[in-house]
């Protein structure tokens, strides 16, 4: 039987945004880290950092392969960017020996700065190389090892839905995927095709059957479940559907979690799920700024307008000072 509420997102996001207070040092206000960025993609990742820093943390990593890396840190001095994923192309020459110590170095690369991340986003822009996912994969193992939440997006969703024991039963863990990435997930997870007229019901079986980790599937309404719950977000946001307003949704979603889990661990009375929190205070602040950013630009709306207004959008629901 269905369930679905409407979730209030002014309300959580007026709850899970931390106050500006002089006493703070930089890094309490969120340390994420985007896995993602190849000779293809460097729009998605730079979208997914920076709209986590427009939001409000404080630091925001990309590690990316060596070509992706350049163009990356051009768009913008605020990242602090990591050229260290490799694709099969610079090690086709190698023997599996060569190709192993190349594994270790990149996942050592991680490994250095893991405990360091509230939240990892693993995907944007990540390309489907086989050996740069086969890193990623280990990257995922390290997370888990240190308890660090990721939320999976894009070409993530690619690895994990083909190797569901990567995510499976790790509550830290976010997917969001976009219609057709949820179209492989159910296929692939439930055996069956996506049904709209138990759309609730189906996305609650999908996240109990990966283990409880939290789904929030993108469209027309956002739909949020962790096996338990089924919440929506359906605020109007805008009728444009440029790339990489999910980019920006993967970015927010991780700095928000970080920061539930900041005030849940703080207030032992809070028994609300961060994973769940955030992700309704992101998508109902994308929501909010590219509806902003459509009464300004109109047909000409282009992801970047939609994060020059995260700020403006943000503000109006929880004022500075
Ligand atoms: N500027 C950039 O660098 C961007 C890179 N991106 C990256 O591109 C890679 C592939 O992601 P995609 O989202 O394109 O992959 P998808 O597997 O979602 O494929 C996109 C395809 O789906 C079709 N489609 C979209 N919405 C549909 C709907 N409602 N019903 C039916 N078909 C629909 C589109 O026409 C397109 O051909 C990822 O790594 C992603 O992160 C995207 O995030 C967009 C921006
Ligand atoms: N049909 C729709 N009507 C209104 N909003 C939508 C619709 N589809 C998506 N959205 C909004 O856009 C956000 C991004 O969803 P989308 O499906 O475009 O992700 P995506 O395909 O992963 O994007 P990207 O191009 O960044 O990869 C969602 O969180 C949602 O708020
Ligand atoms: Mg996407």
């Amino acid at each position: 039987m269905s369930s679905t509420s409407e979730a209030d997102a002014e309300s959580v996001l007026r709850l899970v945004t931390p106050s500006l207070d002089l006493k703070r040092h930089k890094g309490q206000a969120g340390k994420i880290a985007v896995i993602g960025g190849c000779r293809e993609y460097t729009g998605a990742p730079y979208f997914a950092a920076i709209s986590a820093l427009k939001i409000g943390a404080d630091l925001s990593h990309v590690f990316c392969t060596k070509d992706a890396a350049p163009v990356i840190k051009s768009y913008s001095p605020e990242l602090i960017v990591h050229p260290v994923l490799e694709e099969s192309y610079t090690i086709s020459d190698f023997s599996e020996e060569e190709r192993k110590q190349v594994q270790e170095r990149v996942v050592g690369e991680v490994d250095k700065w893991m405990e360091r991340f509230d939240c990892l986003v693993i995907g944007p822009g990540l390309g489907r190389d086989p050996f740069l996912l086969e890193c990623v994969s280990e990257i995922m193992l390290l997370a888990r090892k240190f308890n660090v939440p990721f939320l999976v997006d894009g070409d993530g969703l690619f690895l994990v839905t083909n190797s569901i024991d990567l995510v499976s039963s790790y509550p830290l863990a976010v997917l969001t995927p976009n219609v057709n990435e949820y179209k492989r997930l159910v296929q692939r997870v439930l055996n069956c095709e996506v049904d709209e007229e138990n759309a609730e019901d189906q996305l609650r079986s999908l996240a109990k059957q990966i283990g409880g980790v939290t789904i929030l599937r993108k469209g027309k309404s956002d739909l949020i479940s962790n096996g338990e719950i089924v919440k929506s977000v359906s605020i109007y946001g805008s009728p444009r559907r440029c790339g990489g307003q999910g980019d920006i949704l993967s970015g927010s979603v991780a700095v928000f979690l970080s920061w539930s889990q900041q005030l849940i661990s703080g207030h032992e009375s809070l028994s609300e799920n961060p994973a769940i929190l955030g992700c309704i205070a992101a998508s109902g602040l994308l929501r909010k700024a590219a509806s902003l950013a459509f009464t300004k630009h109109k047909r000409s709306t282009l992801t970047s307008d939609i994060i020059g207004c995260l700020g403006e959008s943000l503000e109006d629901i929880c004022p500075a000072s």
